[in-house]
C-alpha cells in the first residue's frame, strides 16, 4: 500500500540498513563497523580505518602492509590527469576541479565498467590514493607553486600534507589532520553518501556515483559548511573594528540571527544534543591554536559557540571545529571541503559496495500538486 504521508527531505524516513556505521543521537555516539570514532581516532591511522569500513575489520600488520603498499604505489598524479586540472580555471571552485578529477579517474580505469567487489575495492583504494595529489596540487596550482611528488616513505596524512605544503609536517599537525580525516571518514545515510547510493541503484559505476556524491557534498548544508565557518570568523573579524573580535561575536550573531541568516557550522539533521565528533574534532583545534600560538583563534570560537548556544540552543557540528583547524594548518580556505571530500571517499565506496551487495533501484514516489489536466488549443 502507498504511504501517502509527505516526509520533505526524507526527515525521519527509514531507507535500508547499513552495517558501516551507527549514528546515535540519544547516546551521541557514533560507531564505525562497531568501534567508537574517538577510539579509532585516538589509535588508529586513516588508512587502518579505510581498511576497516571497506573490509569490516581492521587489518592485521600483514594486510595493513600489503594495503599501505598497494595505496602508496597509486599517489602521483597522472600526466593525463594534472593536464586536465591544469586546463580548468584557476577561479573555478576547488570542488569543481575535485569532481572533475572523480570522472577523469574513471575514465582513465581499466576496469571502468566493471561493477564486481574486487573491480570496486580496487577503484576505491586507486580514488582514495589519488584524491590528495589532486586537492594538494589544487592548492599550489592557484598559489602559482609546483607540483610536489608523493613521497612513498610517509603516511597518508603526512603524505597528504607533504604533497601539499613541500614540507614535512611537525608531529601534532599530521596528528590533528589524520584525527579530521578519521572523523570525516564516514556518517550513514547523509546527503553525499545517499546520492552515492541513489547512482549506484541505477547499477551506474562507482566513479559516477563519487562524482554525484562530491556534488552532494559541494553544498553549504553539507561539506560546504566548514570553509563557510571561515568566512563567518572573517567577516567577525572585519565588523569588529576597533573592539575586541571574540567579545563582538554574540554582537555579530544577534544581527545575523535577525537577517535569519544560518549561522554554518551549526546545527545537525540527526544529532540534536550535539555532533558525537566535535569534542574529538575540538581537541585537535585546541592542539594547533597552542602548536601555533593563535589563542585569539580559540576565543572567537568559544565565543561564537556560546552566544550561539544561549541565543538558539543550536550546538556545532564537526564543520565548525575543523574549519579553523584546517585553516591554521595553512590550508586555503577553499580546500577545506576538497579535504572532507578525500576523507569521505572511504565511506561513500563503503556504501556504494552496501548498496550492490543487496540492491533496489531507488525511486521513491512524489504527490502532483501542478495544474489539472488539460490540453492544446
Ligand atoms: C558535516 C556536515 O555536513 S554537518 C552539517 C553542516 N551544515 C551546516 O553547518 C549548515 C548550517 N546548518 C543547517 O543549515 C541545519 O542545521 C542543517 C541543514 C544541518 C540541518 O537542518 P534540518 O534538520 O533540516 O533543520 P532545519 O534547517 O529545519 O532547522 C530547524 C530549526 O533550527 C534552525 N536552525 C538550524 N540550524 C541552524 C543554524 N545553523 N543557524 C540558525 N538556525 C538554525 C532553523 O532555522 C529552524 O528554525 P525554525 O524551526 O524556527 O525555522
Ligand atoms: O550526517 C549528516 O547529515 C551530515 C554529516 O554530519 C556528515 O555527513 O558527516
Amino acid at each position: 500500500m502507498t504511504d501517502t504521508t509527505i516526509h520533505k527531505g526524507l526527515a525521519g524516513v527509514l531507507v535500508d540498513t547499513t552495517s558501516i556505521s551507527k549514528v546515535n543521537p540519544e547516546t551521541n555516539s557514533l560507531l564505525y563497523r562497531g568501534y567508537p570514532v574517538q577510539e579509532l581516532a585516538a589509535r588508529c591511522s586513516f588508512e587502518e580505518v579505510a581498511y576497516l569500513l571497506w573490509n569490516g575489520e581492521l587489518p592485521s600488520a600483514e594486510e595493513l602492509a600489503e594495503f599501505t603498499s598497494g595505496e602508496r604505489s597509486q599517489r602521483a598524479l597522472t600526466p593525463e590527469l594534472k593536464a586536465v586540472i591544469d586546463a580548468l580555471p584557476s577561479t573555478c571552485h576547488p570542488m569543481d576541479v575535485c569532481r572533475t578529477a572523480a570522472s577523469v579517474l574513471g575514465a582513465e580505469h581499466p576496469k571502468a565498467e566493471d561493477s564486481s567487489r574486487l573491480a570496486n575495492m580496487e577503484k576505491s583504494v586507486s580514488l582514495f590514493a589519488a584524491m590528495p595529489a589532486v586537492v594538494a596540487y589544487d592548492q599550489r596550482r592557484r598559489r602559482g607553486e609546483d607540483l610536489v611528488e608523493p613521497r612513498e616513505d610517509l603516511g597518508y596524512a603526512a603524505n597528504f600534507l607533504w604533497m601539499t605544503f613541500g614540507e614535512e609536517a611537525a608531529p601534532e599537525v599530521v596528528e590533528a589532520f589524520n584525527v579530521s580525516m578519521i572523523l570525516y571518514a564516514e556518517h550513514s545515510f547523509n546527503a553525499s553518501t545517499f546520492t552515492a547510493r541513489v547512482i549506484t541503484s541505477t547499477l551506474s559505476d562507482l566513479h559516477s556515483a563519487v562524482t554525484g556524491a562530491i556534488g552532494a557534498l559541494k553544498g553549504p548544508l553539507h561539506g560546504g559548511a566548514n570553509e563557510a565557518v571561515m568566512h563567518t570568523f572573517e567577516e567577525i573579524t572585519a565588523s569588529a573594528q576597533d573592539h575586541d573580535v571574540a567579545a563582538h561575536a554574540a554582537a555579530w550573531l544577534d544581527s545575523a540571527l535577525a537577517d535569519k541568516k544560518k549561522i554554518m557550522g551549526f546545527g545537525h539533521r540527526v544529532y540534536k544534543n550535539g555532533d558525537s565528533r566535535v569534542p574529538t574534532m575540538k581537541a585537535s583545534l585546541d592542539a594547533m591554536v597552542k602548536h601555533y600560538d593563535r589563542p585569539d583563534l580559540g576565543e572567537l570560537y568559544t565565543a561564537l559557540e556560546s552566544a550561539m548556544a544561549e541565543r538558539k540552543n543550536i550546538l556545532p557540528n564537526l564543520d565548525y571545529p575543523a574549519g579553523p583547524a584546517y585553516h591554521l594548518m595553512g590550508f586555503d580556505t577553499a580546500t577545506f571541503t576538497p579535504l572532507f571530500v578525500a576523507a569521505r571517499i572511504t565511506g561513500w565506496t563503503a556504501h556504494i559496495m552496501e548498496q550492490l551487495e543487496a540492491n533496489a533501484l531507488i525511486r521513491p514516489l512524489s504527490e502532483y500538486n501542478g495544474a489539472d489536466e488539460r490540453h492544446l488549443g
